[in-house]
């Protein structure tokens, strides 16, 4: 689906501001119809935020829904902090069901390979920006020539109010709006190699916003730290329903997953009775380009 540009607002912004609103019968067409959909012009500041006629402020919780009761938080490091439980069963089950709709078809899951021709044991697919491990950002385009569709709103909504609720927790960690999403089916034997996120733009990493990692299915062994060596690293158990994010002072961390965990989740045998996901672990992340 097409996302209106950043260019759009621009000019939006620049008619509004260059412009008092009885000069606005100048102002024809498509421009004038979205412009009649705002009540206050100071609605559109945010040139990341696209254009949604479902204000995410008046749906009663629609990601509030998703969220679990019981969820506990570990912060890890500074800006590095694990909502455990964050989603429920009814969230996870949500998020598996999105990611079918989306993920399924000739532009969808694949399994990429390495630049040694390894198969990587996880499939993957983005929404937003697309992404994969050779070229990073660089090919806007699925292999169908497609642009990825838009991250599904209920995503969107998890993930800031994710990082909201982890800035109740913790001091400087930034905001985000997420415009990326990987998605990554891991098999029971998959892993996945220590790495830093570093191929987003150079602002979104010099201010640190935070990259939120959401877990579903089988749990995972995921190791983090400042550097490439083992010795030095870290151990958390990610499970499903866990969010974890890292910005501000971690967002450059080295991380992996170092093991899937068939077996250790009891809330995976909940998901089953909803949906028939496959053994293994989807997890995704989010992050603002
Ligand atoms: O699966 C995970 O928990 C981590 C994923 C990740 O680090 C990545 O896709 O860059
Ligand atoms: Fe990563």
């Amino acid at each position: 689906m097409m996302k209106p540009s950043s260019s759009f607002y621009r000019s939006i912004k620049h008619i509004i501001s260059s412009s008092s609103f009885s000069s606005f019968g100048d102002v024809r067409g498509c421009s004038l119809v979205m412009l009649r959909h705002y009540t206050n012009v100071t609605d559109i500041q945010d040139d990341t935020e696209p254009f949604s006629l479902i204000d995410p402020n008046r749906i009663p919780g629609l990601g509030d829904t998703w969220r679990d009761e019981n969820m506990s938080c570990e912060i890890l490091r500074p800006g590095m902090i694990l909502l455990k439980n964050y989603v429920n069963i009814l969230g996870q089950t949500g998020i598996i069901n999105t990611c079918q709709k989306w993920g399924v078809g000739p532009a969808g899951f694949y399994e990429p390979k390495n630049q040694y021709g390894h198969e990587l044991r996880r499939h993957i697919t983005s929404f937003g920006k697309n992404w994969d491990p050779l070229t990073g950002y660089n090919n806007p385009y699925r292999s169908d020539g497609s642009e990825p569709p838009a991250i599904p709103y209920e995503l969107v909504h998890l993930t800031k109010t994710a990082i909201e609720v982890a800035q109740s927790y913790m001091d400087e960690l930034p905001s985000m709006y997420p415009d990326t999403c990987l998605v990554s089916h891991y098999s029971t034997c998959g892993r996945l190699g220590l790495h830093q996120d570093s191929d987003e733009s150079v602002d979104s990493l010099k201010k640190g916003l935070p990259v939120v990692s959401i877990s579903v299915g089988d749990a995972a062994e995921f190791w983090y730290g400042d550097t490439r060596d083992e010795n030095k690293l870290r151990n958390v158990i990610l499970d499903t329903g866990d969010v974890l994010i890292f910005g501000g002072k971690s967002r450059l961390i080295f991380h992996g997953v170092k093991r899937i965990l068939p077996g250790y989740s009891v809330n995976t045998i909940e998901i089953a009775k909803v949906v028939m996901i496959r053994p293994g672990r989807l997890n995704l992340t989010l992050k603002q380009f």
